[in-house]
């Protein structure tokens, strides 16, 4: 099986804190594999994301993804992944479609057209599937300044699905989503898991969220205490439910 994420002794130091945000941390996530990375807050979870999709430099370690070592192939790499970001970096002042025409054109996707009906006919059906699935679809042209914070969520979501990646990373994907439109989300990327075989990349505060994985990774104060499937957190710590195993082992499992 080909490891679509491989971190080996990851370390991040900010400069001026006191300890590393994250603390040689190692593990790997196969193809087509669904893995939560997982910890409270300040944990380093961002830290961890920002690497691998590379927005942030490491202090030392290796990190490859997509098959690509990210030291020698960011660029490369950066072809083959979406991210939905925490924090949505998005243009106010251009519409919907603009801010994704833009993002799509960046990617190196399609050459940049000044007017959507002058974009490929690919990009277009896509952009509408897309928008239609998040709800969205009649608000594409209008300025993203007159959405809602959870629209321009939905926007993001659009953005970063549109190249079909291999790898996806989702950065507290529902945060801010309706249970309509998180529902909807879900079903998509579950669907696009099923058709293309993609890698997911999760971190999340909804811990129910997590319960599908194959696989997770918890992570506390810079370090992993627990990776494996969700089942086996459970057994470890007895408990019936993912939340409780992990409120569990937080709390009373020596890992706080
Ligand atoms: N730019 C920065 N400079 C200095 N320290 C930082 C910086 N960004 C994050 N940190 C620190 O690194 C640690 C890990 O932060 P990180 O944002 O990765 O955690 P997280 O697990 O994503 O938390 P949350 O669930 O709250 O988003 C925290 O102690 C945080 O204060």
């Amino acid at each position: 099986m080909k490891l679509a994420i491989d971190v080996q002794n990851l370390t991040k130091q900010y400069k001026g804190a006191g300890k590393p945000a994250v603390d040689n941390i190692s593990f790997s996530v196969e193809e087509g594999e669904f893995f939560a990375f997982l910890g409270p807050n300040g944990a380093g979870k961002t830290t961890t994301i920002s690497i691998l999709t590379t927005t942030l430099g490491k202090s030392s370690g290796e990190v490859s993804v997509a098959g690509f070592d990210l030291e020698k192939d960011a660029r490369a790499a950066r072809a083959h992944i979406g991210i939905i970001f925490q924090k949505p970096s998005l243009d106010l002042d251009l519409s919907a479609e603009e801010n994704i025409r833009l993002h799509a054109c960046l990617y190196g996707m399609y050459g940049y057209r000044p007017f959507f009906s002058w974009m490929p006919k690919g990009y277009r059906e896509r952009v509408i599937k897309l928008a239609e699935i998040m709800g969205i679809a009649d608000k594409l042209w209008k300025p993203l300044k007159t959405f809602s914070g959870g629209m321009q969520r939905k926007i993001e979501i659009v953005r970063s699905l549109i190249h079909q990646p291999d790898v996806l990373f989702l950065d507290e994907p529902s945060q801010g989503l309706d249970p309509v439109s998180r529902r909807s989300l879900w079903d998509y990327i579950n669907q696009t898991r099923r058709e293309y075989g993609t890698t997911v990349f999760l971190t999340t505060h909804y811990i129910d969220e997590a319960e599908q994985v194959d696989r997770l990774c918890l992570i506390n104060k810079g370090c992993i205490v627990f990776e494996g499937a969700p089942e086996e957190l459970k057994e470890l710590r007895h408990q019936g439910s993912l939340e409780d195993a992990y409120i569990n082992l937080l709390t009373e499992g020596g890992a706080a």
